[in-house]
């Protein structure tokens, strides 16, 4: 007693507590281990780790695969990146005999070095417009991605012959350092990253003059748009300038499914892409036969409608929830009344989430009911229904989920099932991301305020925050970004992170020791005695 603290940075956290020096367990322990010049792997490795190891395997497996040929077509192309040339390569490559709708416009650009957006339908193919160039670029090619399970599903799908790593917040220091290595050792041409980590000082740190990056491209470009139905804070910082700064970037490749016309002006203005340089085909997917009704009992409903045509003869079917527990329950009453289905939402271990996926895309389960965590990624051609049980919360969710039906070109059907109760309350959330001077003033009072001087850090624990101040998590992040990365630099955002731990003073007692680091004091004040 009296000479050790528990730590609780977000208020919240990991039950389990660490002493120090002691390893905290990783996500990606796995991983490192399956990486060349790496260990045996880990027995018990957790979830994710295991996912991402997989994903690592499958590549190598690949990689083995690749022939001499390969590097000729590719020096062909890069001499001179002609139609035929580019063709040659997607035919050797990846097997594809031509290339789809607004595929090659985008690769030349990107090769001539012109920074590009691409609009482009769900499933039109979006990845191979970044995947092409890499190869024959120079350089090293980012990939922003803004979640894990969408990096770790296209590092596996990268061909043979692209070599891809990635840097995501949740790594270990062995872990970045293993990457590390490899990008210097030019053993990774695609580095996806996640948007926290991308531009922090850490991450600066490793590219200096020495690792030319040719290509940038913003994965789910839309996030950067604060109108955009999915917008992410840290998305904020990519801006065509502080790239050109930071790092050099000359080429960026913005890409999306779904935008409108003020989501992508803002992705134009932020990433300074020239008006002629937007490739947009048609959104319309004219093989999705849209439907809606009105309705009470929604479960009831929606019983129906999977025993009548065209839903019941179909083999592979979404249907989309708005929670959890919700999800559960809906698949719950759908297994007890003889219809196979599964449910999946981020709670689930990601081996579970994993094996619905697998088994859903085997065809070996016909429903799957989920949030909106199933699909980004997800490349089932076959999906011949969705239905939405709950309301999309924007016109561009339900262009997305509804998206993941007839990726194969063939007649596929879309359901809404529409409740008054749904839409009042969701009409009254949109307005939930304001924010009034008085709440605005107060939180900035608290940076700023008189301790928290020139060269002072301090740590805000998001939920206790979010209460005090009355203000969403993702406006607070919102705010902070934007006094980041204005004109003038208020303040420096340092990573977040989310972990319980205590610490053991052995000789010098905290205060004393506090009175001489800035860091240990602000961490000090955060924790519970
Ligand atoms: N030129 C092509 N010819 C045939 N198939 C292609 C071609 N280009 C891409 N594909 C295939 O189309 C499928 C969808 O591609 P991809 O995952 O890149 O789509 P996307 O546009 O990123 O979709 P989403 O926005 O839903 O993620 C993949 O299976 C891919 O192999």
């Amino acid at each position: 007693p009296g000479n050790f603290v528990r730590l609780n940075i977000n208020g919240y956290g990991r039950k389990k507590s660490f002493k120090s020096q002691a390893r905290r367990p990783t996500k990606y322990r796995s991983w490192k281990r399956q990486q060349p010049g790496g260990g045996k792997p880990r027995a018990g490795a957790d979830e994710e780790g295991d996912f991402v190891a997989e994903a690592l395997l499958e590549r190598e497996k690949n990689s083995a695969a690749g022939d001499d040929g390969v590097l000729k077509v590719v020096e062909v192309a890069r001499e001179d990146p002609s139609e035929q040339n580019l063709e040659g390569l997607l035919r050797k490559v990846f097997g594809y005999d031509s290339f789809r709708e607004g595929q090659l416009e985008a690769i030349q650009n990107v090769v001539a070095g012109e920074s590009t957006v691409l609009v482009l339908p769900t499933g039109a193919g979006k990845s191979l417009c970044y995947q092409l160039p890499a190869m024959i670029l120079p350089g090293l090619t980012l990939v922003v991605s803004p979640l894990l399970s969408l990096m770790v599903d296209q590092l596996r799908k990268l061909p043979a012959f692209l070599p891809g790593g990635l840097l995501a917040s949740s790594q270990t220091s062995d872990e970045f350092h293993g990457t590390l290595r490899l990008l210097r050792a030019g053993e990774i041409k695609v580095l996806f990253v996640s948007p926290e980590r991308f531009l922090n000082e850490e991450f600066l740190q490793i590219f200096g003059d020495t690792l030319p990056i040719s290509l940038v491209v913003i994965d789910e470009a839309h996030c950067i748009s604060e109108w955009s139905h999915n917008f992410r804070p840290s998305y904020l910082r990519l801006r065509a300038s502080l790239l050109r700064r930071k790092l050099n970037i000359q080429c960026i490749l913005a890409m999306t499914a779904t935008a409108t016309t003020q989501t992508l002006q803002e992705i134009v203005n932020a990433l300074e892409i020239p008006s002629g340089n937007l490739i947009q085909t048609s959104q319309i997917r004219e093989n999705l036969k849209l439907s809606i009704s009105m309705s009470d009992n929604r479960l009831k409903d929606l019983m129906l409608l999977l025993k009548s045509p065209p839903f019941v003869n179909m083999r592979s079917i979404i249907v989309y929830c708005k929670f959890q527990t919700e999800t559960d329950y809906v698949c719950k009453h759908l297994c007890d009344n003889n219809i196979n289905a599964k449910s999946y939402h981020s709670g689930l271990l990601m081996k579970k989430r994993s094996r619905v996926q697998e088994l859903f895309c085997s065809n070996k389960i016909r429903v799957v009911v989920a949030t909106v965590a199933f699909g980004m990624g997800l490349d089932k051609s076959d999906v011949e229904g969705v239905i939405h049980y709950r309301l999309p919360e924007s016109l561009e969710e339900y262009i997305q989920e509804t998206g993941r039906a007839g990726r194969d070109g063939r007649l596929s059907h879309c359901h809404l099932l529409f409740d008054s109760t749904t839409f009042y309350k969701i009409r009254s959330l949109s307005h939930s991301d304001g924010i009034d001077e008085y709440a605005m003033s107060k939180f900035l009072n608290q940076i700023f305020s008189s301790g928290n001087t020139m060269g002072c850090i301090c740590s805000f624990p998001k939920e206790s925050t979010s209460r005090k101040f009355d203000i969403k998590e993702e406006v607070l992040l919102t705010v902070l970004t934007q006094l980041e990365i204005g004109e003038e630099q208020y303040l420096h955002l340092l990573p977040q992170f989310s972990v319980t731990c205590t610490l053991y003073f052995h000789k010098t007692s905290p205060q004393l020791l506090a009175d001489k680091d800035i860091l240990l004091r602000s961490i000090l004040n955060k924790c519970l005695k």
